[in-house]
């Protein structure tokens, strides 16, 4: 049978196993299982050339039982309603795993900014912040940067939102400039928290960073930031990738110099000769392995080939279901996206409630603020894993899903 590969099917199906061991019943999972609310919209834009693209768009609010929806905007040729729908279930879990008063909410544009100028990109995110104002705003739904779309882009959301609205409201999003209004630490935040969770995951396996052989999918936010602090941990990152290939060093990379000279979008490989392709870097002997990069490249086709003692999902989605079977079946420690990943929307959720007070925190305080977050959910997953015996997805799914559940219950949803 072939593998499924749908992320908004198999989603459901391990919310629907967390529900059940939860105690839910089928009610729950009726409300649980797709987004309370899921927009689409078309976004004219005018181009270069003097003619007039119109782009497909969505946001998606999964639940908002506990407070307002947050996550956030992906401009990538390959999105689409149903993985727009997984994303928005997905931040859902991650707030609930590290304990912020949000639900889950995800946006997409169907575009390639690689290919588009900067005054077209900018046209965009303009238009689409028009597309999708009604239903976001700082008490309702509030976007921050995914793949392929940055701190710039947020600036011109937030400017566009401004706009609209009687008073300028750099709660609306997360991931500003700091001059507008963004957080110490947020551009790192996301590869800050897989550290964190590393180090963790590190100690149960007896594993010293120091000297250890990383893998790194990726080398943009999350995984540009991440290849920096596991060498200065003193890990040693041998293999690198990007969309156009990977790079293997098995004494290590020089990440400063790898970092120096990739672009805006996460490119590097393009600039040498030695390449190899992302397959097999997947697939390199390592200690510590982390797909950062985009969604299904850890599937029932290579799992069995993966050498790593732990795999640290940086990306959403990055192993199929039967993937992740076949990686415990293996012994490997396989934390879960929902969990590793959190760290960007935790100090997301420190900039707005800075925007709020309007007073703003040193990076060091962000930093301990970031820790202490991080370490107690990996403590509660690992240990709900340990003490149910279940892989950490499911662990962190059950996790994830609780307070959803509990506040949609509390308010008389279900
Ligand atoms: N930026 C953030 O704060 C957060 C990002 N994530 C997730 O981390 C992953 C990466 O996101 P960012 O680093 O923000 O994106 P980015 O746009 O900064 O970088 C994406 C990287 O992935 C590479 N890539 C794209 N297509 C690829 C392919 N087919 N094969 C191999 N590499 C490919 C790009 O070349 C680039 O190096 C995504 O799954 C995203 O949802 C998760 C939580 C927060
Ligand atoms: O920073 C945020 O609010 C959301 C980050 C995000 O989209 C994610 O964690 O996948």
């Amino acid at each position: 049978m072939a593998e499924n590969l749908n992320l908004f099917t198999s989603t459901q199906e391990v919310i629907h196993e967390a529900l059940n061991k939860l105690g839910y019943d089928e009610a729950m999972y009726e409300l649980l299982k797709e987004p309370l609310r899921m927009l689409t919209v078309r976004i004219p834009v005018k181009m270069d050339d003097g003619t007039t693209k119109v782009f497909t768009g969505y946001r998606a609010q999964h639940n908002d039982a506990v407070g307002p929806t947050k996550g956030g905007v992906r401009f990538h040729p390959m999105v689409s309603e149903e993985e727009v729908k997984a994303l928005s279930m997905w931040m859902t879990l991650k707030c609930g795993i590290v304990d912020l008063p949000y639900g889950g909410g995800k946006g997409g544009v169907i575009c390639d900014p690689r290919e588009m100028s900067m005054g077209e990109i900018e046209r965009l995110s303009r238009g689409y912040v028009r597309a999708i104002s009604q239903v976001v705003g700082p008490t309702k739904d509030i976007p921050a940067p995914d793949v392929f779309t940055n701190a710039q882009i947020m600036a011109w959301m937030m400017d566009e939102y401004s706009r609209m609205d009687e008073f300028n409201s750099p709660g609306f999003i997360t991931g500003k400039p700091i001059v507008l209004g963004g957080s110490q630490g947020r551009d790192r935040a996301t590869a800050e928290g897989v550290t964190i969770v590393i180090e963790e995951a590190a100690k149960k396996r007896n594993i010293d960073i120091k000297g250890a052989r990383v893998v790194i999918q990726g080398f943009g936010n999350a995984g540009s930031f991440l290849a920096k602090f596991m060498s200065d941990l003193g890990a040693k990152v041998i293999g690198i990738s990007d969309a156009h290939g990977a790079l293997h060093d098995p004494n290590g990379l020089d990440i400063d110099y790898l970092l120096d000279r990739r672009d805006s979008f996460g490119t590097v490989t393009t600039l040498f000769e030695n390449t190899i392709s992302n397959k097999e870097l997947l697939e390199l002997d390592c200690d510590i392995l982390v797909p950062a990069a985009i969604e299904n490249q850890i599937t029932a086709d290579n799992a069995h080939q993966i050498k790593a003692n732990i795999v640290v999902e940086a990306a959403n989605g990055p192993t199929t279901a039967e993937a992740t079977k076949i990686l415990t079946e293996r012994g490997i420690l396989l934390v879960p996206d929902v969990l590793a990943s959190a760290g960007g929307v935790t100090v997301s959720y420190f900039e707005w409630v800075q925007n709020n007070m309007g007073y703003y925190w040193t990076e060091e305080e962000v930093r301990e603020k970031l820790y202490s977050k991080m370490i107690a959910a990996f403590e509660n997953v690992y240990t709900t894993a340990q003490n149910r015996n279940i892989n950490m997805r499911l662990a962190a799914y059950m996790v994830g899903v609780r307070r959803t559940a509990e506040a949609s219950r509390f308010r008389g949803w279900v």
